[in-house]
C-alpha cells in the first residue's frame, strides 16, 4: 500500500484499516486521519505518536489500559485481537512455574502502576519478558509511564510498518 492510497481514504476506510495500531484505540487514527495527507511512513508514524504524547495522563493511562496483558487469560482464552494474536502467539507462552511467576509479576505491576505491562512482544522473547517485568515493576511511576508508551509506539510502528509496507 503506497502514500498515494492512504491519503486517499475516506475517514471510514482509514479507521477500518488503522483503526488498532495502537491496541483498541480507534480513536487515535480517526484523530490522526485529519492530518492527511502524509508524507511517508514516518510522517504517519509521527502523527500517531504526536496524538498520545499530547493527551493528558489519565488518557495515556488510559490507552494502556486497553492493551491485554502478555501472555495473559485474552491469550489463553483466545480472545486478543488478531493483531496482539500474531504478536503475543509466537512463543510467549509458558507453562507451570514460569507462567505463574509471569502471572504475578503482571498482578504486582498492575496494582502498582493502575495499568498492565506493555512490551512490544516481537522485538522480545519469554525471558526477556520476565526480566523486563523484574526491572519495570520497581521503577518510579512517571518514568514507568514514558517506558510503556514507548513500547506502545514501538507496537504501533511495527502495525504501521505491516499494513503500509504490505503489498498494494
Ligand atoms: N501487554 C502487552 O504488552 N500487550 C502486547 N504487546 C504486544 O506486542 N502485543 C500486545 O498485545
Amino acid at each position: 500500500m503506497d502514500m498515494e492510497k492512504v491519503n486517499s481514504m475516506d475517514f471510514g476506510e482509514f479507521v477500518d484499516v488503522f483503526g488498532n495500531v495502537i491496541e483498541r484505540c480507534p480513536l487515535i487514527a480517526a484523530a490522526v486521519w485529519s492530518q492527511r495527507p502524509f508524507s511517508d511512513l514516518e510522517d504517519l508514524e509521527k502523527h500517531f505518536s504526536a496524538f498520545i504524547d499530547a493527551l493528558p495522563q489519565s488518557g495515556q493511562e488510559g490507552v494502556l489500559r486497553c492493551h491485554p496483558d502478555l501472555a495473559g487469560r485474552e491469550l489463553q482464552r483466545g480472545t486478543l485481537t488478531a493483531e496482539s494474536q500474531r504478536e503475543q502467539g509466537a512463543g510467549l507462552t509458558s507453562l507451570g512455574a514460569e507462567e505463574r511467576l509471569r502471572a504475578e509479576l503482571n498482578a504486582q505491576y498492575r496494582a502498582r502502576f493502575g495499568f498492565p505491562f506493555v512490551l512490544a512482544a516481537r522485538l522480545s522473547d519469554r525471558e526477556a519478558v520476565l526480566r523486563e517485568l523484574a526491572r519495570r515493576l520497581h521503577r518510579p511511576p512517571a518514568l514507568e509511564l514514558r517506558t510503556a508508551l514507548g513500547e506502545v509506539k514501538k507496537i504501533g510502528r511495527l502495525r504501521l510498518a505491516d499494513l503500509v509496507g504490505a503489498d498494494p
